[in-house]
Parts: structure tokens; C-alpha cells; sequence
């Protein structure tokens, strides 16, 4: 089971002369790699633009959510920034390249702001969330904190932004309420699951 609480997993896919098959949830086989989380909802956005960016975002408690993401469509760069009081790694990110055919899956564990980004136009992301969406608690850093220093593939034209992420406010002075676990933040290797 990995240390790191950020995973980037790979479900098996099963090829056949029809197409594939794959597991895309499971909670037993998951759970063997550490990721143990009861999920209540499922989101699914479509983003028309390359650059199209959604974040950095996170649910305060009692709502606070961990994610499982993936790409049901195109290409995202998908991203995670530590946000736990303590935690060595505090405002630290890891991402990692989420593609529909390639059917990679990253977990995002609460005490996280999630954001990612599109490659291709017309990518499609799906994610369960561990708490149902609680428009009170929805919370967010700025997609461009220089404390953080996201190193985002960008087209030449810049990210496409909700008007919300272009106003979100900056790590420094941010009251985190998230708890630290002992674990740090580690780049990202990739676990099959088989
Ligand atoms: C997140 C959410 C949104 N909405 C409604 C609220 C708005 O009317 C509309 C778009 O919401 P928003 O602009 O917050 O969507 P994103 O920018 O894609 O936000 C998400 O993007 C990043 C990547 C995340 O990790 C979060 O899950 C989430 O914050 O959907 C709902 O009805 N339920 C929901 O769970």
C-alpha cells in the first residue's frame, strides 16, 4: 500500500477484437491499495476549450471531499496541492497526465485542492467525491499561486477560467482547517490495479 496520499493508479483494462473493458471503481481492489473511501457522488464536466483550467478547489469541513478522478475523454493534467497544517509538504503539488484511453485514475484524499487542466478540446472528466457538494464549504486557491508554482501546460493563449477562479485568494494567509496524517506529499509513481 503506498504512503502517499496522492496515488495515481492504472485500472487494468481487458482487450478484446470489440474494444476493452475495465473496472473504473472497485471498492475491494482499490482499498488493497490504500484508497478506502465511501463515495456519495459522481461528477462529470465537459470542457469544449484546450486550457480550459478548474481550479485549485477544495470543500471546507464538515463537507469536506476526497476525489477519485479520471478522463472519460481527451487529455487533462490533473493536479493536487497539500493543504494540511503541519504537513512538511504544505503547499506542495503533484500532477500527473489523465487520458480516456489510457483509463489512469488519480486519488485525491481530503486536505487537497484539486485543479486540472485540458489538452485536447472536448475533454471529458469524471470524479466521485467522498461528500456530496456543499456550495458553503466550496473553497479554492488561486490556479497561478507563485507560492505553490504549478507548473501548468498552458496554450499560448492563456487558461480559460470561470469568473470564480479568476478571483480565487492567494495561499499566504489562508487559515487551513485540514489536519496533517504523517504523511507527505511524494511524486507520483503509478500502481496497477490488477
Ligand atoms: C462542483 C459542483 C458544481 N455544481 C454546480 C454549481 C455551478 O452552477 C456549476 C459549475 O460549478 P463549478 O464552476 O464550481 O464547477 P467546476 O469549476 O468544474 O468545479 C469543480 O472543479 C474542480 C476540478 C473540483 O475538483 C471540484 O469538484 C469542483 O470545484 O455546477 C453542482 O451542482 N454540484 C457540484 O458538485
Amino acid at each position: 500500500m503506498s504512503s502517499n496520499p496522492v496515488q495515481l493508479i492504472r485500472p487494468r483494462r481487458f482487450g478484446d477484437d470489440r474494444g476493452w473493458f475495465v473496472e473504473s471503481w472497485n471498492r475491494d481492489r482499490f482499498a488493497a491499495l490504500g484508497i478506502r473511501c465511501e463515495f456519495v457522488q459522481d461528477n462529470h464536466s465537459m470542457s469544449a476549450a484546450v486550457g480550459t483550467l478548474r481550479g485549485l478547489h477544495f470543500q471546507r469541513p464538515p463537507h469536506a471531499q476526497a476525489k477519485l478522478v479520471r478522463c472519460l475523454r481527451g487529455r487533462i493534467f490533473d493536479v493536487a496541492v497539500d493543504l494540511r497544517k503541519g504537513s512538511p509538504t504544505y503547499g506542495h503539488w503533484v500532477g500527473a497526465t489523465l487520458t480516456g484511453e489510457g483509463g489512469e485514475q488519480l486519488f485525491v484524499p481530503v486536505g487537497f485542492a484539486h485543479g486540472f487542466v485540458t489538452l485536447e478540446p472536448g475533454s471529458e472528466v469524471a470524479y466521485k467525491t467522498s461528500a456530496a457538494y456543499a456550495p458553503d464549504c466550496d473553497a479554492g486557491i488561486r490556479w497561478d499561486d507563485p507560492t505553490i508554482g504549478v507548473e501548468w501546460p498552458l496554450p499560448a493563449h492563456g487558461p480559460t477560467l470561470s469568473a470564480k477562479d479568476q478571483r480565487q485568494p492567494a495561499l499566504a494567509g489562508f487559515d487551513t482547517p485540514f489536519a496533517y496524517d504523517g504523511r507527505p506529499l511524494q511524486p507520483l509513481g503509478e500502481a496497477l490495479v490488477p
